[in-house]
């Protein structure tokens, strides 16, 4: 078979059933995998339908520049379409996504811009921003926008949905995906569900993104969101792409357990996979130990190729570097509250408190931290150098409400969350929050992770 140019080999990637890692799971588990495309990742499916979109749209015009926001495949993706179509590319990417993937783009020709990742999504520094203003700022340019595009859920409700409906023969029960920009999973789920509704979606989110707190509460809860080192899955936005209805349970899986899965994949299965596939299988496998029976098909999509994360997940040094190397054990923050003795009590201000009454706790009780609630809701933090600060720059603050004068509040972490992954926390937050399983909130310090390292 000839093909008229490499866009036109997008789609139809193989399906593996899944051996030795779902090993004593009831039921059949498959993956779909997604690198078998041109440009290494499923996003080429999405990429090229939002530019041909576009083009018939008469948004996308000869000689144009497409400008995305990427964490790098879907940047990929375009720029084969570009390259194939004439246009030229400019990608904003945040710095924590892999060397790998900024040059490979430059290697396709395209121009990237790096962007702060520990910045607000509305802040002009962002990624996110960056592709706004350049979109603005550069005549004929184009910006897909894949969060809120629905070219993008549409790619793969007409095409991975099918392939999967196909290749199984109707037979898939569940079907699992990472979620970022949200258009595999709520694409592929919609096309799915339309075959047979009875079909279960799991999707995959990380720790620091706000997509599984959203769909349990409806809330946008902006302490879930912190930066995390997992690249293509989890946001601290909610894409148009995300249909929540469409999406039966999300399961979170920390940055170590998915790069420790991405190795076991390549290692146990032969499938030399990106970090998000280490998230999906992980992800996916929990909750199939958990719910499959006979006779049941689990469909995960396995979206990038191991190339992009040479320098880090398979990466011996670099795992080491962050404490993911499979043979450590660390104990949880689950491990250090079971170990604290006496009755539970927080010790919080309120946010109607008095600076001064505030004070006034933080040193009888020596502590440099503190917790600011508002009723039973955490809304702030007040920390004894920020305020001894603020007091120095205004002394009249020390009669102001502890609500005028509060930080932002500490993090929540899984209870799950290890001593490697809350030292790397706590460097940044200087102490992180956690609710055990009766839904109290408990405080963990620098002090605390060190005690539990020695114990
Ligand atoms: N916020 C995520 C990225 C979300 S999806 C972007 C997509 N996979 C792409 O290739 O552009 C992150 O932290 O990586």
């Amino acid at each position: 078979m000839i093909y008229n140019s490499i866009i036109d080999t997008i789609g139809n990637t193989p399906m593996v059933r899944l051996n030795r890692l779902a090993k004593g799971i009831k039921g059949e588990v498959l993956v779909k995998v997604e690198y078998f495309n041109p440009g290494n990742s499923m996003k080429d499916r999405m990429a090229i339908k939002m530019v041909e979109d576009a083009e018939k749209a008469g948004i996308l015009k000869p000689g144009g520049t497409i400008i995305e926001g990427t964490s790098g495949n879907t940047g990929m993706g375009l720029a084969l379409a570009a390259v194939a179509k004439g246009y030229k590319c400019i990608f904003t990417m945040a710095d924590k996504q892999s060397k790998e993937k900024i040059d490979i783009l430059r290697a396709v020709g395209a121009e990237v811009v790096v962007c702060p990742t520990n910045v607000t999504p509305d802040d002009p520094r962002s990624y996110y921003s960056v592709a706004r203003k350049l979109n603005r700022d550069i005549p004929n340019s184009f910006y897909p926008n894949q969060y809120d595009n629905l070219s993008n859920a549409a790619a793969h409700y007409e095409t991975t949905g099918p392939e999967i409906w196909k290749d199984t023969e109707g037979r898939i029960t569940h079907y699992a995906a990472g979620v970022g920009t949200g258009g595999s999973m709520c694409g592929t789920a919609k096309y799915l569900k339309e075959q047979n509704p009875g079909i279960v979606t799991v999707g995959i989110d990380t720790y620091g993104s706000v997509f599984k707190k959203y769909k349990e509460t409806g809330i946008f809860d902006e302490k879930e969101v912190y930066p995390y080192l997992t690249e293509g899955i989890g946001e601290d936005i909610l894409p148009k792409n995300v249909d929540f209805s469409l999406i039966n349970h999300f399961i979170k899986v920390t940055d170590k357990d998915a790069a420790v899965m991405t190795r076991r994949l390549a290692r146990e299965e032969g499938l030399f996979v990106g970090w998000s596939c280490g998230s999906a299988v992980h992800g996916a496998l929990e909750y199939a130990k958990e719910h499959l029976k006979e006779g049941d098909v689990m469909v995960i999509i396995l979206p990038d190729h191991g190339t992009r994360y040479l320098g880090k997940v398979y990466n011996d040094e670099w795992m080491r570097n962050h404490g993911f190397l499979e043979d450590k054990n660390f104990s949880t923050a689950r491990d250090i509250i079971a170990q604290r003795s006496g009755t539970y009590h927080l010790l919080s201000v309120k946010k109607t408190d008095s600076v001064k009454e505030a004070i006034t706790v933080m040193n009888t009780k020596s502590i440099s931290q503190i917790p600011v609630l508002d009723g039973e809701e955490v809304v702030g933090s007040l920390t004894d150098n920020k305020l001894l600060s603020k007091i120095i720059d205004n002394p009249q603050l020390k009669d102001a409400t502890v609500g005028e004068v509060m930080e932002p509040s500490m993090k929540f972490v899984a209870l799950d969350s290890t001593l490697d992954v809350l030292s790397s926390m706590v460097e940044k937050e200087k102490a992180v929050l956690v609710r055990d399983a009766l839904d109290k909130i408990h405080i963990i310090t620098k002090h605390d992770i060190l005690e539990a390292f020695t114990n």
